[in-house]
């Protein structure tokens, strides 16, 4: 279980990011953090594994503050995707995958079988191994991504907007591909995003994040979409323009629902 508790981060320049923060993440399940730009998502992400420091208040993880933990041990066992994968160009993929495993010490060989492994693990032809990441798509970079933030079989995979940068059909795939890993593996996930959409697709619970690094709502999307919290996450989540709303209409003497936009979203079985 990670923990945030009264977590505030006001950086050199005075700028607060995050603001009395306290939040609970369940393991084995998928915390997603959505807001738009600037509402530190980033922020709160990177205080897991300490990329960065807390002004005030605590994070834990399983009860041990993080601030006691030397940074480089703790990064070592928290997977960390993140956008444009981060890949190194200048080596092959496979090596970019068994990079943390060989800093912490595995044998090349080991290093190595278990990246082949991974490369399956996240949908990825083994003969991809000797690229360069620039010899990638974009969604197979991302899966590369992937793969390395898993290498070290942590426990917590932190992913920061990883899927943003690719077109919105690879998107897609990406996030199937994440439900089924997730539904796999039993992470505990933590997920950057920008999109209520993808917030909602991934999320077991959503944070919304407003300006300034407060939180508006932590809770399932279910919960959200029946009972926004205010009125900034009810237009957020698109409640209150009726962007979400479904109704019932037919056609061709099937009921087909509808949703807000007149996109239909399935058939009802009769
Ligand atoms: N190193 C830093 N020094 C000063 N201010 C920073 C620093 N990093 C982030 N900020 C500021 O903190 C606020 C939150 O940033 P953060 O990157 O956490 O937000 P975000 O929600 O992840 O944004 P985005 O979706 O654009 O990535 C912003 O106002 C940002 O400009």
């Amino acid at each position: 279980m990670i923990e945030f508790r009264d977590v505030t981060k006001r950086y050199p320049d005075g700028t607060v990011a995050v603001a009395g923060v306290d939040i609970v993440i369940e393991p084995h399940s998928t915390t997603v953090l959505v807001g738009s730009s600037g509402s530190g998502k980033t922020t709160l992400l990177r205080m897991i594994n300490r990329m960065v420091d807390p002004t005030h208040g605590q994070v834990l993880i399983d009860g041990e503050d993080v601030a006691t933990v030397d940074p480089v041990q703790l990064r070592r066992g928290i997977g960390y995707v993140m956008q444009n994968s981060g890949l190194l160009p200048h080596r092959k993929v496979i090596d970019n995958v068994a990079t943390v495993p060989l800093l912490r010490g595995e044998k090349r060989r080991a290093a190595y079988d278990r990246a082949l492994e991974l490369l399956d693990t996240v949908g990825l032809d083994r003969s991809l191994a000797d690229k360069y990441p620039s010899q990638l798509s974009g969604g197979q970079q991302q899966r590369v991504g992937v793969a390395r933030g898993l290498a070290v079989d942590p426990n917590i995979l932190l992913m920061d907007e990883p899927f943003g940068a690719v077109d919105p059909i690879v998107r897609s795939e990406l996030q199937q591909e994440l439900l089924r890993l997730q539904g796999e593996l039993g992470k505990t996930v933590v997920f950057v995003t920008h999109d209520i959409d993808e917030a909602f697709l991934l999320g077991d619970q959503v944070v919304i994040m407003q300006q300034g690094g407060k939180i508006s709502q932590a809770a399932s999307p279910a919960e959200i979409l029946a009972n926004p919290a205010d009125a900034f996450v009810a237009d957020f989540v698109g409640a209150e323009r009726g962007k979400r709303a479904l109704h019932v209409t037919e056609l061709d003497g099937r009921r087909l629902v509808v949703d807000g936009d007149g996109r239909p979203a399935g058939v009802l079985a009769s």
